[in-house]
């Protein structure tokens, strides 16, 4: 058995960035990491561009201009004005060379074909410079910036239609388990609804891994070894739940035996998630998760996730913060334990049913309080280490 720190470790170690870029459109690029840097094809704004509704002026040392022409957004003339010139300008619309300034139309009286300045106008104000956010040829984006919704306005607004992002591995999920029934179907006596695959699918949607494929297996030797063999072979990352323990219908565990994976580790001193197997072969990762839909889930974020990172090539861990428990919570054993709780305003609250089986309280829960194995229990007011999930 080893510990957290060592299971993690191990898993990071063995997780290499995969180095393939694939091309995407911007508009399906969500979460996706960029493979390289992007330059700007334009300068953004492509064109001094009016910030306020109002009037472009040619400023001279009088308050008043004549008015002499308007321009609104998407225009393309450009009035020369000369010193003492004004036009009508709208937000969004070019402003011609000739004007140095824009002045907002709260801030003018208007008499006929008059206009007057009220306060000493500053040059340059209320005028977005060409290529003000980016120049044409700079990079407006770096490798590994991660493709948020802002991001991706942001690549549109350069008129980017595809982008090339980290080629990312594909997942298969496994389910293990003769008592599983799908959703939708009728539940009978001794069957349980079979969520970890429904579950596991969405946390890795939510990291913007598409190429994610579902196989159900049943509680039978041959049939895991014949499924595991050409799974393992067809896929990058191997995430399996259930069957990993030591009952005589665990499957899992010896197939990965004669399918010669090797073990990086089985079992983990953690509470809920004991039974965690990591190990590889050549081209693929595999996780046996704990069935145990909590500690599947919990599984998952710790070990799972960190090595997606890794392979995707990012660096970024979950965030973790030290936060005031507002809970009473005593733990049996001496194991450290994984608790699903609510972290909120700085606070953190230790939520009901901590069983591995529930699922209830961590539908509510955003954040895993890391409770160590020698603490017995954690008063209202201790500090607690609180790993902060990714949604
Ligand atoms: N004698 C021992 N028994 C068990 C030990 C042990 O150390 N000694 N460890 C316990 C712990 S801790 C866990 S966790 C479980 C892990 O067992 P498995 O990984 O083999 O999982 P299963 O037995 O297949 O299932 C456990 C539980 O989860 C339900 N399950 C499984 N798959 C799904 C699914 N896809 N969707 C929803 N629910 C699922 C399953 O019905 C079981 O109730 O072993 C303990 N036993
Ligand atoms: O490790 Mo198990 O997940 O505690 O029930």
């Amino acid at each position: 058995m080893v510990s957290i720190e060592e299971a993690l470790k191990s898993v990071i170690e063995n997780s290499r960035e995969l180095s393939r870029e694939v091309t995407l459109p911007v508009e399906n690029s969500q979460n996706e990491i960029l493979f390289r840097d992007v330059l700007s094809p334009i300068n953004m704004p492509p064109f001094r561009q009016a910030a306020m509704d109002g009037y472009a002026l040619n400023l001279c040392e009088d308050e008043s201009y004549s008015l002499i022409a308007e321009v609104k957004a998407g225009d393309h003339h450009q009035p020369v004005l000369s010193k003492g010139e004004a036009l009508r300008i709208f937000t969004g619309a070019p402003v011609p060379n000739s004007a140095n300034v824009v002045v907002m139309q709260e801030k003018v009286k208007v008499q006929d074909e008059v206009i007057i300045v009220e306060n000493e106008a500053v040059p340059g104000e209320n005028i977005r410079p060409i290529g003000e956010q980016v120049k044409k040829g700079e990079v407006a984006l770096k490798r590994g910036t991660k493709l948020t919704p802002a991001a991706i306005g942001y690549l549109s607004s350069l008129g980017i239609t595809e982008v090339a992002v980290n080629k990312k591995p594909s997942v298969a999920i496994v389910t293990t388990g003769n008592e599983l029934i799908e959703a939708g179907k009728s539940l009978t006596f001794g069957k349980i609804y079979e969520s970890n695959s429904v579950m596991l699918k969405s946390a890795l949607l939510d990291l913007g891994f598409r190429d994610v494929r579902v196989y159900k297996i049943q509680d039978n030797f041959n049939e895991t070894y014949n499924s595991l063999k050409n799974i393992i072979a067809e896929n990058g990352v191997v995430i399996i739940s259930g069957g990993i323990s030591v009952g005589d219908y665990d499957f899992v565990g010896k197939t990965l035996r004669e399918l010669d994976i090797e073990q990086i580790f089985y079992k983990v001193n953690q509470k809920p998630g004991k039974p965690l197997f990591f190990g590889k072969n050549e081209n693929t990762l595999l996780f046996a998760l704990p069935g145990n839909p909590a500690a599947a889930l919990t599984c998952f974020y710790i070990y799972v996730y960190a090595s997606l990172q890794k392979m995707t090539g990012q660096d970024k861990a979950l965030m973790k913060v030290m936060a005031e428990s507002k809970s009473y919570f005593i733990k049996n054993g001496d194991r450290p334990q994984f608790l699903k709780a609510l972290y909120k305003d700085g606070g953190v609250s230790i939520l009901e049913g901590q069983s591995s089986a529930m699922l209830q309280t961590f539908a509510v829960a955003n954040a895993l309080i890391k409770m160590p194995g020698e603490w017995t229990e954690i008063r209202v007011g201790d500090i607690v280490e609180v790993i902060l999930l990714p949604f």
